[in-house]
C-alpha cells in the first residue's frame, strides 16, 4: 500500500471544462450556450457551426474529459490520495450547477477546481469562476447549504503540462519528411483573443502591457524549443502564432494567424512547419478543425509540408502534475511550506487571482478569488 498523501482540507476536486456537442442536433443550443451575451456576428457562428458539423456535430472534448478523469481518478488511486473526482462544464452536460448541486448532496465541502486552461486570461480563468458564482448563486436559491470553493493556479510552466508537449514535437518533427525536418521551424500555436484582453490578463501591475496571457505562452515555446534542441541537436526557430480568431474585425486580436504565418513562413523559404498547439489541453475542435483542417489545407495549397504536434490530453504525467498541484495547494492552506513545482522564468502563478484580475467588460460576480462574493 502506498502512502496516504492528504488532501485535507480539501475533500473533493472539480474538473471544470467547456463542455462540447455530442451530436448534430446539439449543435446550435451548444453555440448558443457559448455565445450568449458575447456579441459575436451571425456569420462567424454559422461558419462554426459547419466546423462542427463536419465532425458528425461531436466535438472530441467530452471524450477526451472523460479520458482525463478517468487517467485522474487511476493516478490518485495509485498514490493514495483519497480525493473524489467531478466534472462539470460551461456549456454543455453536465453542466456544472447539476455537478455542483451532486457535490453538495455528496457532502462536499472544500472543494478544488481543475479548469481545462493552462493560462491566465478572462475567457481561461474569471470566465470559469463567473460561471462558478452563477452555479453557486442557483444552489442558494435552492436552500442548498453552499460549499467553498477554490480554484488551482495557472499551470502553463508546470513540467507535467510542458514534457509531453516536448514530446510531441520531438514526435512530429520525426514524422517530417527527411529532407525538410532540419529547417523546420515551430509554430506554437494558441487561441487569438483581443488585443485588451491580453493586455489586464494576469495581474497588471506584474505583467503591464501584453499581459500574463502572451507571456506565459512564451515562456511555454522558449521551454520547449530549448528541450527540443537538447533532444533532437537541432535548433529549430520558432514563434507563437494565434488561430480561432472570432468578434468583430475592426476590434485588434492577437496576431499573426497561423495560415497568414504559414504562407509567410513558405515565402520566406522555410521547408516545414510543426504546428504546436500549446494553447490547449486537449485535440478538441479548435485543434482538429483550425489547425488540422484549414491550416493544413493552407499548407497543402503552398506546398508546405506541416504536421501538428499532440496537446497533453490524458497523458500520466499530466495527471500526476495535477496531483502534485492538488497537495501543493492543500499544504498551503493547512499553513504549510510548500515549494510550487514550476519551469521558465516566470515562477509559479497566484492561489488566488487578485482583485480586478483578468476583467469582463462588464463587472459580474466571480468565485474562488480574492474578489469573490462567496470566500
Ligand atoms: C482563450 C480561449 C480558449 C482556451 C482556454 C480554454 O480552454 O478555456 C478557448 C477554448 C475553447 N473555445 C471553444 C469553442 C469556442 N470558443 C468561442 C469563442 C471564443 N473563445 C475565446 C477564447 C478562448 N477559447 C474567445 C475570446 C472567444 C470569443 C467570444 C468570447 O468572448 O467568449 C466559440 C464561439 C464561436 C467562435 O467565435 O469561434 C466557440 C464555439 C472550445 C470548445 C472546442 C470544442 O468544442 O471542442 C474551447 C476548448
Ligand atoms: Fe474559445
Amino acid at each position: 500500500m502506498p502512502d496516504v498523501l492528504d488532501a485535507s482540507p480539501y475533500d473533493a476536486l472539480l474538473l471544470l471544462s467547456f463542455g462540447g456537442p455530442e451530436g448534430p442536433d446539439d449543435v446550435v443550443p451548444f453555440l448558443e450556450n457559448v455565445t450568449r451575451g458575447r456579441g459575436i456576428p451571425k456569420e462567424r457562428l454559422k461558419e462554426v457551426g459547419q466546423h462542427y458539423f463536419l465532425f458528425g456535430g461531436v466535438s472530441p472534448i467530452n471524450d477526451q474529459n472523460r479520458a482525463l478523469l478517468d487517467a485522474l481518478r487511476k493516478d490518485f488511486a495509485e498514490h493514495g490520495l483519497d480525493l473524489p473526482v467531478y466534472w462539470g462544464n460551461r456549456n454543455w452536460a453536465p453542466y456544472l450547477t447539476d455537478t455542483l448541486r451532486e457535490m453538495v448532496r455528496d457532502g462536499r465541502r472544500r472543494i478544488l477546481v481543475l479548469a481545462t486552461s493552462a493560462y491566465a486570461s478572462y475567457s481561461g480563468c474569471r470566465q470559469y469562476r463567473e460561471n462558478l458564482a452563477d452555479a453557486l448563486a442557483a444552489l442558494e436559491a435552492e436552500g442548498l447549504e453552499l460549499p467553498e470553493i477554490d480554484k488551482l493556479r495557472h499551470y502553463f510552466n508546470h513540467p507535467g503540462f510542458v514534457e509531453p508537449m516536448v514530446d510531441g514535437v520531438v514526435r512530429s518533427l520525426a514524422e517530417l519528411p527527411e529532407e525538410v525536418r532540419e529547417g523546420a521551424q515551430i509554430a506554437f500555436c494558441t487561441h487569438s483573443i483581443p488585443n485588451s484582453a491580453a493586455d489586464t490578463s494576469g495581474p497588471v501591475e506584474e505583467h503591464g502591457d501584453g499581459g500574463a496571457y502572451v507571456r506565459q505562452h512564451l515562456d511555454v515555446a522558449r521551454l520547449i524549443a530549448d528541450a527540443v534542441r537538447e533532444r533532437t541537436g537541432v535548433d529549430h526557430p520558432w514563434q507563437l502564432v494565434y488561430q480561432s480568431r472570432s468578434g468583430a474585425p475592426h476590434i485588434p486580436w492577437l496576431e499573426p494567424d497561423i495560415c497568414d504565418h504559414l504562407e509567410e513562413r513558405h515565402a520566406a523559404g522555410v521547408p516545414a512547419v510543426v504546428m504546436a498547439p500549446i494553447g490547449f489541453v486537449s485535440d478538441h475542435m479548435e485543434v482538429l478543425y483550425d489547425l488540422d483542417t484549414e491550416a493544413t489545407a493552407k499548407a497543402g495549397e503552398l506546398g508546405l509540408p506541416v504536421r501538428r504536434s499532440a496537446t497533453v490530453g490524458a497523458d500520466p504525467r499530466f495527471a500526476a502534475a495535477v496531483r502534485d498541484l492538488v497537495l501543493e495547494r492543500a499544504g498551503d492552506e493547512r499553513g504549510q511550506e510548500v515549494t510550487p513545482c514550476a519551469l521558465g522564468t516566470l515562477g509559479a502563478s497566484h492561489n488566488l487571482c487578485p482583485v480586478g484580475c483578468c476583467p469582463a467588460r462588464a463587472p459580474r460576480p466571480a468565485a474562488a478569488g480574492a474578489d469573490s462574493p462567496y470566500a
